[in-house]
């Protein structure tokens, strides 16, 4: 059996490990002393005291090993690839003797001869040109087409960097799903700090602009009214003129100004030069309105900010480049601390946003003009492709050819075709747009999630909505960036034959019979139709790669040239496609999946078409609708609301409430709340905490997963706060929503937080397996003027949360004596949680000391993020001028946890009944008011304080 090694393994620092090779190699079972630990886990013995762990795996009919890891004395508790606590007596479980007694799972792709293997979320061996990228020294430019490993190779590298280091994509999905990926199984690298930023989280982690970033649609919107009497017709063509030459440019001065613009050569610009004028007329009106309606351009502010980026990083690399002008790169690259240190990925096949791009002016721009090309070529491309089935892929190339035999080479960079190492070879199929067959087709996909219809521009969407009940129906600059399985192409060719006529004008299906594009410039540099058609051949190649392994076109004009050019098979009898229907809960987790991607439409698509959500019929308590209950209950003395507004005030411990409530004589104000809360536990959450909660399953399905109870809460919330681990991942699994908060900021992790707190036996046994499902992968702050994106795995970060867990329990009782919180408050808490959700070093008071002090906002330190305000010595509040992240904007801290709604603790909960009887009434109720005045001081000096951030921005 082949052995191969997990890229960071050093086998020489393993005492023994050649023999147990050698073992394994020889399929030794028993030599090597193997045992199944876990899924697709075995442990070998090197020694008495020290282990490896090893996956199997087979591709075609190879089985081969992969070590994984090297454990010392037996510390299976440090394993990555066991969960923290994971309790493994040896002993016990038996010794395999073979390889055949195991299993081994599939590989997709498995180099023949690569001794090391790379670890993301699944296994991967590099092909010979990933290996070779691998090994190579920065800068780099990484090219290839959708799915040949761009994003896995650049974070494989990003795991070599030492030092504070970066990664940015225009895309903030694209970011988040990198994150993850990167940090998936477990894996952890002291040596440097990342960050993984969306470009607008760049610009704010500068400096936030003000207002809202001006999308497309703002764009046209604004175009449609000024069209008439411009002299100009297409609104694409004049978004990118501006994106892209205008403002995307690295001039000195900002945009470019009248004069340079109309003096640019015919290659700089898309417009011929009588036209310029007026385009630049539109651009100054463009700019009028930017300013009118609050909007910002991430170009202009990018130009803004070049004066104000510090450098920062010590290495950055910049995930579908092609998206981003050169300006908003200049910037990224201005934050390095040594030039050269970066590497860029992109596919400038890819390209239906408007912005100019091209390779060769990245080259000139960033390499050759900071002299960075000295060790040897640094553009490399990759020509295989691990997501595409081959003919998937063969009708890209097709497409691709095309583009080169009509227009010659885009550039050096982007001439080049694509293999599959895909094994199913997938199907593409050429359909008559007739009734009939698309009726067909739609039974057979409406409610699968698997099958997307794409058209090319947002206007044909209704059409194709009139065919087609799938929600799934996107323009192609909405599918880009997307997957699924089988992608129908709505009269994309058809809509536009003109367009795509025009494109296949003067190409001959054998200028098509080639394995390579020969490197060819356009003939006539006047000639500007590639950059008029640019945007339909990408939109085409873009929208078949979207289906991994099936794309059906759907075409009114089967005799279409450039059909006949791609030469695909048209259909002939029977649609071979069998009905596939998706469960609900497949569509509710597409649903979240296309949120978290900013496709709000389709997202709602599915939940009023598919997933038939209604609106609660119950009120939900809003803020509004809470304080007007509190008012019936105690002013007015509405009995029948006292007993609501009191479980609501358990809920959200509303101290004020549940005090004035007390003080009304309310019994069950009175007795003791963790009683109270068990109560209202039962009598309204009975059906989260049984294994199988129907009950709260088919409300989800019925109303939606996140929708709100009478009280404000989602299921999610409730079951994180009974601690049912199992409905949370079920419910996150259907795409509840963790960020989602209820009327006092909280979140379903605050709850769980919260219940760890205040129980002991929560903390140990149900929190550890909350805390992985519920924690976001980072927290976003504002914090003077500007974005700190705080990454899970910082200590900073776990703080931020318990200390808003902890605000109306803990805050207001102890302002009211002038405290805050102390290290020594939090280490109380930490202490209860086990090593596995946070490490003993980070429970010690030294440790949580420092980084409270690191983080005062008085602190002067590079790293210091200004999370804590200090009261006095070693007392602590959050910094109450911090802003949080609130949709696409912000609300100051206090403005989601209410100042006004902490409340003191009262003398009679505070004191035993002896102690209450050794003081007189008075006495005790001036106490309270003493505190009650001192809590309102306190209370008042953190809103001015905080009083700037408010609203906003
Ligand atoms: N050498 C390899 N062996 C097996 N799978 C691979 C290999 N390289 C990449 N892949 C897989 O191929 C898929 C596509 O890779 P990746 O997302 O990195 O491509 P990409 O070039 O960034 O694509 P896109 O431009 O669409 O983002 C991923 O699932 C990745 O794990």
């Amino acid at each position: 059996m082949r052995v191969l090694l997990y890229s960071d393994l050093d086998a020489a620092s393993i005492p023994g490990f050649q023999k147990l090779r050698s073992a394994l190699e020889a399929d030794n079972f028993r030599q090597a002393d193997v045992r199944k630990i876990g899924d697709n886990l075995y442990r070998a013995r090197l020694n008495k005291r020290d282990r490896v762990l090893f996956s199997l795996y087979r591709h075609a009919h190879e089985t081969c090993c992969l070590i994984l890891e090297y454990l010392r004395n037996h510390a299976y508790e440090r394993s990555r690839f066991l969960a923290g606590d994971a309790v493994i007596d040896e002993d016990k479980i038996p010794r395999l003797q073979a390889p055949e007694e195991a299993e081994a799972a599939p590989l997709s792709y498995l180099h023949p001869t690569r001794e090391r293997f790379h670890l993301l979320d699944k296994i991967l061996t590099f092909d010979d040109e990933q290996e070779a990228i691998f090994a190579s020294p920065s800068p780099l430019v990484i090219i290839g087409s959708a799915g040949s490993g761009k994003t896995a190779l650049i974070l494989e590298k990003l795991k070599q960097a030492i030092g504070d280091v970066l990664y940015v994509s225009l895309s903030s999905y694209l970011v988040t799903s990198a994150r993850e990926l990167y940090y998936a199984h477990g894996y952890d690298n002291p040596d440097q700090s990342v960050d993984f930023l969306s470009f607008q989280e760049l610009l704010e982690t500068i400096q936030v602009p003000q207002g809202r970033q001006v999308e497309n649609r703002d764009f046209q919107d604004w175009f449609q009214r000024h069209r008439q009497g411009s002299g100009l017709s297409d609104s694409h063509k004049l978004y990118e003129e501006i994106r892209g030459v205008i403002t995307g440019a690295t001039t000195a001065s900002g945009w470019r100004s009248r004069e340079e613009y109309l003096e640019l050569g015919v290659k700089q610009s898309i417009f011929p030069e009588a036209e310029r004028p007026r385009v630049y007329d539109l651009f100054e009106r463009y700019l009028a309105f930017l300013g009118e309606q609050g909007l910002y351009d991430p170009n202009l502010v990018a130009h803004d900010h070049l004066a104000l980026v510090q450098p920062g990083y010590d290495f950055v690399v910049i995930d579908e480049v092609q998206d981003i002008t050169n300006v908003q790169l200049y910037l990224i690259l201005k934050s390095l601390r040594e030039p050269g240190q970066f590497l860029l990925s992109g596919d400038a096949n890819q390209i239906v946003h408007p912005n100019f791009f091209s390779w060769a002016s990245v080259k000139s721009l960033f390499f050759h003009e900071h002299d960075l090309t000295r060790h040897g070529e640094v553009v490399r491309i990759l020509h295989a492709n691990y997501r595409n089935a081959p003919l998937v892929t063969a009708l890209a190339n097709r497409i691709l050819k095309i583009k080169h035999a009509r227009f010659g080479s885009v550039d050096r960079e982007s001439n080049y075709l694509i293999h599959s190492a895909v094994e199913q070879s997938g199907q593409v199929q050429l359909l008559e747009n007739r009734e009939t067959l698309k009726r067909e087709l739609d039974n057979r996909t409406a409610r699968s999630t698997r099958f997307a219809v794409i058209v090319l521009h947002p206007a044909q969407k209704e059409e194709a909505r009139r065919w087609f009940r799938t929600p799934l129906v996107f323009s192609i600059q909405e599918a880009k960036g997307l997957e699924y399985d089988s992608a129908i192409l709505y009269n994309v060719i058809s809509e536009d034959a003109d367009m795509f006529q025009a494109i296949t004008q003067g190409v001959a299906p054998e200028d098509l019979e080639r394995e390579e594009l020969d490197y060819r410039r356009g003939k006539d540099k006047h000639d500007k139709s590639l950059e008029i058609y640019k945007f339909f051949i990408n939109a085409l190649y873009v929208a078949v790669t979207r289906a991994v392994r099936n794309v059906y076109l759907v075409e009114t004009q089967l005799d279409h040239p450039l059909l006949q050019l791609l030469n695909v098979a048209s259909l002939e009898g029977e649609l071979q496609l069998q009905q596939d229907d998706s469960s609900l809960e497949d569509w509710q987790h597409e649903a979240r999946r296309l949120e978290l991607q900013g496709k709000d439409e389709q997202a709602q698509a599915i939940r009023e078409q598919i997933l038939d959500e209604q609106p609660v019929p119950w009120t939900v308590l809003d803020r509004a609708g809470f304080e007007e209950l509190r008012h019936q209950a105690l002013v007015e003395g509405g009995k029948k609301q006292r007993l609501e507004v009191f479980e609501y005030a358990l809920l959200h411990h509303h101290r004020p409430t549940l005090n004035a409530l007390a003080e009304a004589g309310f019994k069950p104000a009175l007795n003791d709340k963790a009683k109270a809360a068990h109560q209202l536990h039962r009598n309204h959450f009975m059906s989260y905490e049984m294994s199988h909660p129907t009950a709260v399953l088919r409300d989800t399905q019925r109303y939606g997963v996140d929708h709100r109870i009478r009280f404000g809460l989602t299921p999610l919330m409730i079951a994180a706060r009974l601690g049912n681990s199992a409905l949370v991942a079920q419910l996150i699994e259907r795409g509840a929503n963790p960020t989602l908060t209820t009327n006092n900021g909280f979140t379903a992790l605050h709850f769980a937080l919260e219940q760890a707190m205040l129980d002991d036996t929560f903390a140990r046994q149900r929190f550890p397996a909350l805390y992985p499902l519920l924690a976001p992968a980072s927290l976003n702050v504002q914090v003077d003027g500007r974005l700190v994106k705080l990454d899970r795995r910082l200590m900073e970060t776990f703080l931020l949360e318990l200390l808003q867990a902890m605000f109306y329990r803990h805050l207001g009782p102890v302002l009211a004596w002038n405290h805050g919180y102390t290290a020594q408050d939090i280490e109380g808490w930490v202490s209860r949680l086990p090593d596995s959700v946070l490490p003993a070093r980070r429970k010690r008071r030294a440790y949580l000391s420092s980084v409270l002090a690191k983080n005062e906002i008085q602190r002067e330190d590079r790293y210091n993020r200004k999370l804590f305000l200090r009261l006095r010595r070693g007392h602590y509040v959050l910094n109450p001028a911090l802003k949080l992240r609130d949709g696409a904007s912000w609300i100051g801290l206090h403005e989601r946890f209410l100042l006004e709604d902490l409340g003191i603790r009262r003398s009679a909960e505070r004191l035993s009944s002896q102690e209450i009887r050794l003081f007189d009434a008075d006495f005790l109720r001036r106490q309270d008011q003493y505190q009650q005045d001192t809590l309102k001081t306190q209370r008042g000096t953190l809103l001015s304080l905080g009083a700037g951030s408010q609203g906003g921005q």
